[in-house]
C-alpha cells in the first residue's frame, strides 16, 4: 500500500484563520481547523499579528495533520502593513486593507507621481487599501513607531517567516503593496514614502519554495513550506482558474477577478492590476462593504439574512466602512427612495443590491483588463462565506445576468494554498493540481434577465450623492 500524502493549506483572512488538510492525490479534505481573529472597530481597522500566529498554529493543529503533513503553505488577506522590530516582534498592530485612515496619503502619492505613471509602474492606482499609503500614514502619525521598524511584511509573509525563518514573499501579494512592479521593488515609490527597501522581503519566483519549518512550532520541523500568496491569488489557484473565467468572492471584502494573459492597466483605478501567483495577472476590483455590511443591515432591520422581498424603489449604499470601489473613503451608509409602502424585506434586498452593484458593474472591465472578452459565456464562479446564501445567489444572478456556478468545495483560499504546497512535492503548477482535484465543480444556476433598472437606480443615486459621500468636486 502506498503511503497517503497530505498537505496543509491555510487562509489567514480578515475574520479568521482556516486550515485544511488535503490528500495530494485525490484532493479529499481530511481535516479542517479554524480560529477567529479580532479586528478593531472605530476609526481604524487593526489586528494583532501575534493573534494570527496563534490562530495559525491552532487551526493547523485542529486539522489533525500538523505533525504529519508533507508540505504547508499560507495565504493571507492582502495589503496589511505588518511592522516588526529587530527581534521580529510587532511594533504595533497591523493596519488592515479596510483601514481607510491612509486615504490622504494615497491621494498624496497619486498626486506626486501621477495616476498614469503609477499604474504603469505598479499596475494599480493606490487607494487607502494599499500598503504604500499605510506606511506613509504610519510615518506621518506615529513617527516613533516607524523609527523602530526593522522589517515590513504582509500578513502572509509574516506568518511564513515565523514558520520558516525566511524573509520571503511572492509576486501576487507583493503586487498589492503599491511599491512593486514587474521589475521588482519600485525605488521612486519607496523613496517617496520613505521606506528603505532593505526592510522588505525577497520576492520569490513563482513555484519556488519558501523554506522548511523551523524548530519550535506546532508543525513538524523540516516540513517544506511553499511561498504562499494573497488570498485572492490563492483562491484563483484553488479554483484552477483559466483566463476568462470570472470569480466573485463574497466575504468581508467583495472581490471580482479573472486570470488575465495581458498585464492589466486601468488608470481610472477601478481595476487593480495585480499579479497572480504563477507568472500571469489577476485584474481585480474590491469593495470594503460586503457580507458584514449586509448582515448589519439585516440586524438593524431585525430580520434574518434570507428574509428579503422584491419590489419597491429603495436604494441602499451600504458603505458602513467608507468605500474603495467607488473610491469614497469618507462615505457612510445611505438609504434613499423610501416610501410609506417600503417593507423591511425590500430594504434588506436593497442592501444586497447596493453591496453587489460596484462588483457586478466592474466585471466587464476586469475581463477586458485581462485581455478577455466580457461577452464570453463562462459562468461566474461564486465563492466566499456569502456564496451559500440564497439571497446572495439570487442578487448576483439578477444583477449580473450571467449563469452562476457555486463550487461544492469550500474554503477555496485554503485549497489554493494546499495546491501550492502539493505543487512543491509533485512538480505540477499549483492551478493544475486544483484542476486535478476538481475544486471548481458545483451546480450551475441558470441566468435570469439582468435587472438594469435596479443597477441604474443605484448608479444614479451614487452620482447624486457625491457631495454627501465625500467625492471630490471634479467627480460629482
Ligand atoms: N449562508 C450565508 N449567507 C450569507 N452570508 C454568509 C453565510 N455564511 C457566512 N456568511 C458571511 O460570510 C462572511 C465570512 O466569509 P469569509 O469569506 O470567510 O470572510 P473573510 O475571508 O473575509 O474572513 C461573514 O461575514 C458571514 O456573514
Ligand atoms: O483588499 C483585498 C483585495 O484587494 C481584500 O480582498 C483582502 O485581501 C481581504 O480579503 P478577505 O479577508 O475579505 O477575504
Amino acid at each position: 500500500m502506498t503511503e497517503q500524502r497530505v498537505v496543509i493549506g491555510v487562509d489567514s483572512s480578515t475574520q479568521s484563520t482556516k486550515a485544511l488538510a488535503v490528500d495530494i492525490d485525490t484532493g479529499a479534505v481530511l481535516g479542517e481547523g479554524r480560529a477567529p481573529h479580532t479586528v478593531s472597530t472605530g476609526a481604524g481597522r487593526e489586528s494583532d499579528p501575534e493573534q494570527w500566529w496563534r490562530a495559525f498554529e491552532e487551526a493547523a493543529v485542529r486539522t489533525g495533520w500538523a505533525e504529519r503533513a508533507a508540505a504547508v503553505s499560507i495565504a493571507g488577506q492582502q495589503h496589511g502593513l505588518v511592522t516588526l522590530d529587530a527581534a521580529g516582534a510587532p511594533v504595533r498592530p497591523a493596519l488592515l486593507w479596510n483601514d481607510v485612515r491612509s486615504a490622504p496619503q494615497a491621494a498624496e502619492l497619486r498626486a506626486a507621481l501621477g495616476p498614469a505613471e503609477l499604474v504603469h509602474r505598479t499596475g494599480s492606482l493606490p487607494t487607502a487599501a494599499f500598503t504604500a499609503p499605510k506606511w506613509a500614514w504610519l510615518r506621518a502619525n506615529e513617527p516613533a513607531a516607524a523609527d523602530r521598524v526593522a522589517a515590513v511584511r504582509l500578513p502572509h509573509d509574516f506568518l511564513t517567516e515565523r514558520l520558516t525563518g525566511e524573509a520571503v514573499t511572492d509576486r501576487g501579494d507583493a503586487s498589492g503593496t503599491g511599491w512593486w512592479g514587474p521589475d521588482g521593488y519600485d525605488k521612486d515609490v519607496l523613496d517617496r514614502i520613505g521606506l528603505d527597501p532593505a526592510l522588505l522581503p525577497q520576492v520569490l519566483a513563482p513555484g519556488a519554495p519558501a523554506g522548511a519549518v523551523r524548530p519550535g512550532t506546532a508543525l513538524r520541523e523540516g516540513t517544506p513550506v511553499a511561498a504562499g500568496t494573497g488570498d485572492n491569488m490563492a483562491a484563483a489557484l484553488g479554483l484552477g482558474l483559466r483566463p476568462g473565467q470570472p470569480v466573485l468572492s463574497l466575504g468581508t471584502s467583495g472581490t471580482v477577478y479573472a486570470v488575465g494573459r495581458t498585464r492589466p492597466v486601468d488608470p481610472s483605478g477601478t481595476v487593480a492590476g495585480f499579479a497572480d501567483a504563477l507568472g500571469g495577472w489577476l485584474p481585480l476590483a474590491c469593495t470594503l462593504n460586503c457580507t458584514l455590511a449586509v448582515d448589519r443591515f439585516a440586524a438593524l432591520l431585525g430580520r434574518g439574512r434570507e428574509e428579503v422581498e422584491d419590489g419597491g424603489s429603495a436604494v441602499v449604499l451600504p458603505y458602513l466602512d467608507g468605500e474603495r470601489t467607488p473610491d469614497l473613503p469618507a462615505a457612510s451608509g445611505l438609504v434613499h427612495g423610501l416610501r410609506h409602502d417600503t417593507t423591511p424585506g425590500q430594504l434588506l434586498q436593497a442592501a444586497y443590491d447596493g453591496a453587489a452593484h460596484a462588483l457586478l458593474t466592474a466585471l466587464d472591465d476586469v475581463l477586458r483588463a485581462g485581455g478577455e472578452d466580457p461577452a464570453g459565456d463562462e459562468p461566474l464562479l461564486l465563492i466566499g462565506g456569502g456564496a451559500r446564501g440564497r439571497a446572495w445567489q439570487r442578487t448576483v444572478l439578477r444583477l449580473s445576468g450571467r449563469a452562476v456556478r457555486v463550487p461544492d468545495a469550500q474554503e477555496l483560499v485554503a485549497l489554493g494554498a494546499a495546491a501550492q504546497a502539493a505543487a512543491l512535492l509533485t512538480g505540477e503548477p499549483a492551478d493544475a493540481v486544483a484542476r486535478r482535484w476538481r475544486t471548481a465543480e458545483g451546480p450551475v444556476l441558470e441566468p435570469v434577465p439582468r435587472d438594469t433598472d435596479a443597477l441604474e437606480r443605484i448608479g444614479d443615486t451614487l452620482r447624486r450623492a457625491g457631495a454627501l459621500q465625500g467625492a471630490p468636486a471634479e467627480d460629482r
